[in-house]
């Protein structure tokens, strides 16, 4: 197999620099992230198709700031620069960057110009974008057209079309830039001359090479939960290295109804992957007893599956150690537990930030760069079962994020109650495909007065958290038809004691995140 010259995104410590190399992949052009310390002799050296500059937080005229190397303009690769990028760009080439005062966050109409060249041509006259800038360009360098411009950046876009090189001062990477994506296939197939040749299938072939070459003919755990990411992950090793691959799953307690079952039974027939079933309940509840506060949650919880993980592996191995941990790990989980390059900690999720320190596994994580929707295709791809596949996501810490208060025995079975409910009506509904995941979480600590069969009630709220997302990295809340929500609510009180008011969660991410905890 020939390996694709690839896009390289140079990331200037963009949140969304992986954002832009999926959608190079959506455009069917291979991508990889380059961290902008790469000397530019070293990424010609990979013979890239084309070179694309992320966003970053810095700005280019202060003492420090990342700077494109101006070796990088000698070659003839295309580049494309988006906003920072965009603006290391138009210095580098003798341009002028400035702070005009004018910032513009969020939605922007931008008005390209009549002679709007390649990447906006016969786009409307004004058009929504997605700004995030306090600098800007106010001279183009010489050799470039101005194509569109907005009420804060009288350079918001150009072009050297002989030279192949573009810039946008927006995002054309989010979703809220309507025409993003676009815009971005102009660059790379108009500008760029790159045929959209590149499918995820290459994906599966560079991952089972990679991964032969990592775990050689050593024995090798996986982290099984039952979740497409796991699954997607486990058939990867699987196809390169066989049998010598065992997943374990583990029920912690945390688990939804039926679903530790549902696991045993479906996963090895779909499969015929080795499979180990650990019952942990005990020990993961005695770990999370009386604890309250969401981080110490995720990282007991992280901690306890290593452990778990550690006997277990000493258990299957034939002949010394399991030195290789496979998880489903993907980019969101990467990015939200700080991990990104100069992005914050929303949260630790349990296989990334929630880790213990003394880690003895090499992790093997064929999917740390994908988004969800990219490891779909690839499940689906690799011939794994449609109602694997389409699974709503569903949390490594499971239940115990969706408990608002202390976790234990009486109040993770009332929330398996609320949940299943929840679950079957939508699925009654035939709603499943049109949300994305549907949280049902328990306020364990908070109490409200209601009447039931004429009497005083004193009981717990349950929320229903329905969303819609692309990849969990934004989400919506699902407009969930009303008399879906109110069958829901009314079994949820009618059934599950204690409950006595089912409430609607109607917050977007941002500001809210998915999981409450
Ligand atoms: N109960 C479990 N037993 C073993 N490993 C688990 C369990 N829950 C989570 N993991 C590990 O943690 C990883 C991250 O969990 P996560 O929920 O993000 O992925 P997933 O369960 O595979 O997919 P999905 O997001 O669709 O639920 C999993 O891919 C898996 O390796
Ligand atoms: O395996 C996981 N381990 C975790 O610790 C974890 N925390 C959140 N999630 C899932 O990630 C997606 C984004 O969730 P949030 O909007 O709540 O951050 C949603 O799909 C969440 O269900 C997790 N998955
Ligand atoms: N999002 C970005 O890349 C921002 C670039 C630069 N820091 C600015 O504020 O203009
Ligand atoms: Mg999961």
């Amino acid at each position: 197999m020939s390996t694709p010259r690839p896009v390289l995104v140079v990331d200037f410590g963009a949140q969304y620099a992986q954002l832009i190399a999926r959608r190079v992949r959506e455009a069917r052009v291979y991508s990889e992230i380059v961290p902008h310390s790469m000397p530019v002799a070293e990424m010609l050296a990979k013979n890239p198709a084309a070179i694309i500059l992320s966003g970053g937080p810095s700005s280019v005229y202060a003492p420090g700031a990342p700077l494109v190397d101006a070796d990088l303009f000698t070659s003839d690769v295309p580049v494309f620069g988006i906003c920072y990028g965009f603006q290391a760009m138009a210095q580098a080439l003798g341009g002028t960057v400035a702070r005009t005062g004018n910032r513009e966050y969020g939605g922007t109409p931008l008005r390209p110009r009549p002679e709007a060249g390649v990447l906006l041509r016969e786009l409307p006259a004004e058009l929504p974008v997605w700004m995030s800038h306090g600098d800007c360009v106010t001279e183009a360098p010489a050799g470039f057209t101005v194509t569109a411009e907005s009420a804060g950046a009288p350079v918001a876009a150009f072009e050297d079309l002989p030279g192949r090189r573009a810039g946008v001062q927006f995002h054309p990477e989010v979703g809220h830039t309507a025409q993003g994506q676009e815009m971005l296939q102009r660059f790379l197939y108009d500008i760029a001359g790159i045929a959209p040749t590149w499918t995820p299938s290459n994906i599966i072939e560079e991952q089972v090479e990679r991964i032969r070459a990592q775990v050689g003919d050593k024995e090798v755990i996986c982290g099984l939960s039952g979740g497409v990411d796991s699954a997607v992950a486990a058939a990867l090793v699987h196809k390169a290295v066989g049998d010598q691959l065992t997943c374990v799953f583990v029920d912690h307690g945390l688990l939804r109804a039926g679903e530790a079952e549902q696991v045993e039974k479906d996963y090895v027939a779909a499969t015929g992957i080795k499979l180990k079933v650990v019952d942990a309940q005990e020990r993961f509840l005695g770990a999370l007893a009386g604890v309250t506060d969401p981080e110490q949650k995720r990282k007991i919880i992280g901690r306890e599956f290593i452990r778990v993980f550690e006997a277990a592996a000493r258990e299957i191995a034939a002949h010394g150690d399991v030195e290789f941990l496979v998880q489903g790990t993907l980019y969101p989980d990467v990015v939200e537990s700080g991990g990104g390059t100069g992005t914050a900690n929303i949260k630790s999720h349990h296989n990334v930030g929630g880790l213990p320190e003394d880690l003895k596994f090499a992790l093997v994580e064929p999917l740390r760069t994908l988004f969800k929707d990219e490891v779909r295709t690839i499940g689906l791809e690799l011939g794994l079962p449609e109602a694997m596949v389409w699974r709503h996501p569903f949390p490594g810490p499971g239940l115990a994020i969706r408990i608002i208060g202390a976790v234990d025995r009486e109040r993770l079975d009332l929330l398996r109650q609320a949940d299943l409910i929840a679950r079957e009506e939508l699925t009654a509904a035939g709603l499943d495909r049109d949300v994305w995941q549907f949280p049902v979480v328990l306020l364990a600590d908070v109490r409200s007065v209601g009447v039931q069969g004429d009497g005083r009630s004193y009981g717990h709220p349950v929320v229903l958290r329905p969303v819609s997302s692309e990849d969990a990295m934004t989400a919506d809340w699902s407009r969930l038809p009303y008399d879906v929500i109110a069958r829901i609510s009314t079994r949820i009180t009618n059934e599950v004691a204690e409950v006595n008011r089912v409430v609607l969660d109607v917050t977007s991410k941002p500001p809210g995140t998915i999981e409450w905890e």
